[in-house]
């Protein structure tokens, strides 16, 4: 559905990732791990279309995404950037229709089909409570909550989600991951995201992206490449990685710091 084909992308005159290629498939959870100021928000700018590729190419659904119009490439493209506090006080159901833009005619509202798909986005994450509120008197992890109730209103093929969990608590962070791929599943829509968490990758994810410091790139399974090597090259930190029996008989691979962590 998405083809990336040795991508390089970066600003002026700077070339952050170099001859990057993958592929994001219908149903498929592909997490992007790597350290701060790899490259990651510069990737997703670029396949969002907001930076022109220094070269190579992105193909959706088999057409070089150059071609496409604005319009039609919201159809198809969702984003949920972190959340940040905007100027004017929506209601939080507005922000959410707001979603659906790219799919009524240009001057009218989201109608009532919108406002239906925007409430049972709502009712997904479980916010449905917040919809008469205002988007600038909830916290920073209601908001990302409704900035992704607002990427599901819009329907698209394709999510890109840059850390959605960053601020969120650890319930809503487990919901939200379990949402998410059950969504690429249940909806089959490939979504790509950002996380800092190996954990998430191990758990969610059905493909993994990593980035390490020298830029270079691997893409497969999360339990092959999210090792106790590629965790210290990459963060400098010591790890172990432990595969353990889940209550219900599934394995599972979890990550935990190596050594002495100072409790007594
Ligand atoms: N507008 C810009 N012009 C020039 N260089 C930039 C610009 N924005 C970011 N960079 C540089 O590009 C590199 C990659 O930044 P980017 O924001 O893509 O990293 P990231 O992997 O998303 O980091 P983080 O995990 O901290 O969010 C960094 O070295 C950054 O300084």
């Amino acid at each position: 559905m998405l083809e990336v084909q040795r991508l390089n992308c970066g600003y002026a005159r700077r070339t952050v990732l170099e001859d990057i290629t993958f592929d994001l498939n219908p149903g498929e959870l592909l997490c992007l791990l790597g350290p701060n100021g790899v490259g990651k928000t510069t990737l997703f700018k670029t396949l969002l279309g907001l930076l022109p590729p220094r070269s190579g190419e992105i193909r959706l659904d088999g057409r070089p995404t150059r071609h496409w119009s604005r319009r039609e490439f919201a159809r198809w493209v969702g984003y949920v950037p972190q959340a940040h506090t905007p100027p004017f006080p929506f209601q939080v159901e507005d922000v959410v229709a707001m979603g659906r833009t790219a799919h009524g005619s240009l001057f009218s509202g989201p109608g009532q089909e919108g406002r239906k798909v925007a409430a049972e986005a709502l009712e997904t994450l479980g916010i449905s409570a917040l919809a008469k509120a205002s988007y600038t008197e909830i916290s920073g992890g209601e908001r990302q909550l409704v900035l992704i109730a607002r990427a599901l209103a819009q329907q698209p093929r394709i999510l890109v989600m840059d850390e959605p969990t960053s601020n969120l608590d650890y319930g809503n962070q487990l919901k939200v991951m379990a949402h998410i791929r059950q969504i690429a599943h249940g909806r089959d829509m490939g979504i790509i995201l950002t996380t800092h968490h190996p954990d998430h990758a191990l758990l969610y994810a059905s493909r993994v992206l990593t980035l390490d410091r020298e830029k270079r790139y691997r893409v497969g399974d999360p339990a092959t490449l999210i090792s106790e090597d590629y965790l210290r090259r990459t963060y400098g930190v010591e790890t172990e990685i432990h595969e353990i029996d889940r209550h219900d008989g599934r394995k599972t691979r979890i990550c935990i710091p190596a050594g002495d962590t100072g409790k007594t």
